[in-house]
């Protein structure tokens, strides 16, 4: 499926058209998440829909979920603007920069240089490199591209492999260790667990993925997560407010 969703923006990339700048307050994912919240960092996810599990919400609108993201004291929003898998937008990215201050990150599938100048013009904050599909060379390539433009990156590893082939070329200051195996899908948190000790101390880890009740976060906080990215637990509850209480373990003051 990886390698599909690669090829599909492969040829969506032939009809890229750089937008605008967007002059735009940046807002830095590191220190919102060196400094968080909670204890645990949360980026909250803008995501109506994904290859794992089809259609998640679609009624929604991405800027009121943002704001009341921010409101319910997230540190980050990430937001899907693949549109082909995830029903995501470019335009949602830039339109949910405008109504919060907190830092905002693409999420899509980042596999030319084109895409990292887009990122930055659209307003993001901060970009996805997914190692499973640019190796650890061409990470550390567009990494490097990423800090060159003002941008913050955000590395994802899922397998031991990925971590350690990629700390053989460079330690980012931020990883991502996802618990779905984008083969497969198949999540589990315990794959925090397999990998945070290998993540060197330096470096700020985020447990995404599969992250769907307050014992799930107790788990990857004992693994030493400093933080976590979650989708769809947020995007099927009733109010995201409540969904983020409930990850938490907070009592909400319903009216
Ligand atoms: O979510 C998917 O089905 C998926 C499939 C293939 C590649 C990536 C995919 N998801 C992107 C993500 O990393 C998740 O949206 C993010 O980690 C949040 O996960 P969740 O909380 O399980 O929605």
């Amino acid at each position: 499926m990886l390698n599909k969703i690669v090829e599909t923006k492969r040829q969506e990339l032939q009809q890229l058209t750089l937008p605008e700048e967007n002059n735009v307050e940046r807002f830095s994912l590191y220190k919102a998440l060196r400094s968080p919240n909670r204890p645990v960092g949360l980026i909250a996810e803008v995501k109506k829909a994904s290859p794992s599990k089809g259609v998640i919400n679609d009624a929604i609108d991405p800027v009121e979920i943002a704001r009341e993201y921010e409101e319910a004291r997230a540190d980050a929003i990430s937001v899907l603007t693949d549109e082909t898998y995830f029903k995501g937008n470019r335009q949602f990215l830039i339109d949910i920069k405008k109504s919060v201050r907190i830092p905002v990150l693409r999420k899509d599938f980042i596999i030319d240089e084109k895409q990292i100048e887009e990122s930055k013009r659209i307003g993001a904050d901060a970009i996805l490199l997914i190692v499973a599909v640019l190796g650890a060379e061409k990470t550390e390539e567009f990494y490097n591209k990423a800090e060159e433009l003002g941008l913050e990156c955000l590395v994802e590893v899922h397998s031991e492999q990925e971590l350690s082939t990629l700390l053989e070329r460079f330690t980012p200051r931020l990883i991502g260790v996802n618990n779905r195996d984008l083969a497969t899908f198949q999540t589990s948190v315990e794959n925090t667990g397999k990998l945070a000790k290998k993540i060197p101390p330096q470096c700020l880890f985020i447990s995404e993925s599969g992250i769907h009740s307050s014992r799930d976060m107790e788990k990857v906080k004992s693994f030493g997560a400093n933080g976590v990215l979650v989708g769809e637990s947020l995007m099927r509850a009733e109010t995201p407010a409540k969904g983020i209480a409930s990850l938490y373990g907070e009592v909400t003051v319903g009216y």
